[in-house]
């Protein structure tokens, strides 16, 4: 992978988080993006950087063992990221933000563990599917990666309880579309509670499972 190859993957980063930051997908300096490169390695938005003004220049390449190439310290997810990049090889980029539906959703005491979000429509079946829960850690604890290395392999997204998602997808475009799906998922679950919503039937779901299979 040549140097500009990186340079325009370091540019899209920061095209992509200042699209989420001014949605209002993620505030302040929360939330972090990652690309896995050619070489194994990966670039990383520095910690405590502010995803509406990224720096292209100074975002974090680390090379395939998580040593720091270039650019400033990268977040302190690192190990969630890299836990997720483990068990799936054909993820290409992982988003984490926190994204105030998504998030609304983590800290209710009801939700199902393994599942948090019935499936309300096609569109989140076909990018998110099922959504699990993983317990409590403080941000940046490696516990946190061994927590997501076990549901991984089976779940493209997994959210972080009293935290917020993490979506990896095939791209970095991928992964937005499937992040922008899930907190638009989490806001339609919590404008209809207590309403007794219709879901998809399983076989509504079966059915968008084999004619769209994720990734
Ligand atoms: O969302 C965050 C922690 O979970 C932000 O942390 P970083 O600034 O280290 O990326
Ligand atoms: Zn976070």
């Amino acid at each position: 992978m040549s140097m500009s190859d990186i340079n325009a993957q370091r540019e899209r980063i920061a095209v992509m988080g200042k699209s989420l930051f001014d949605r209002g997908l993620t505030m302040g300096s929360s939330g972090n993006i990652s690309v896995r490169l050619e070489d194994g390695g990966w670039l990383m938005t520095p910690t405590n950087a502010c995803l509406g003004r990224l720096d292209p220049a100074r975002i974090s390449r680390l090379d395939r063992d998580g040593r720091l190439l270039d650019g400033d310290r990268p977040t302190k997810e690192q190990f969630l990221h890299t836990a997720m990049y483990e068990q799936r090889p054909q993820s290409g980029a992982i988003v984490h933000l926190h994204s105030t539906h998504s998030v609304a959703v983590s800290c209710l005491p009801d939700v199902d563990p393994c599942d948090c979000i019935p499936p309300l429509t096609a569109y989140y079946v076909m990018r998110v599917g099922r959504l699990p829960l993983v317990p409590y850690h403080i941000p940046g604890d490696p516990g946190l990666g061994d927590a997501v290395r076990g549901l991984a392999g089976r779940h493209s997204a997994v959210l972080l309880a009293n935290h917020g998602p993490v979506v990896a997808g095939k791209s970095l475009e991928a992964a937005v579309y499937a992040t922008e799906e899930l907190e638009e998922t989490a806001k339609l679950y919590l404008l209809l509670r207590g309403q007794n919503p219709r879901g998809l039937t399983p076989e509504q779901v079966a059915e968008l499972e084999a004619r769209f299979p994720r990734d």
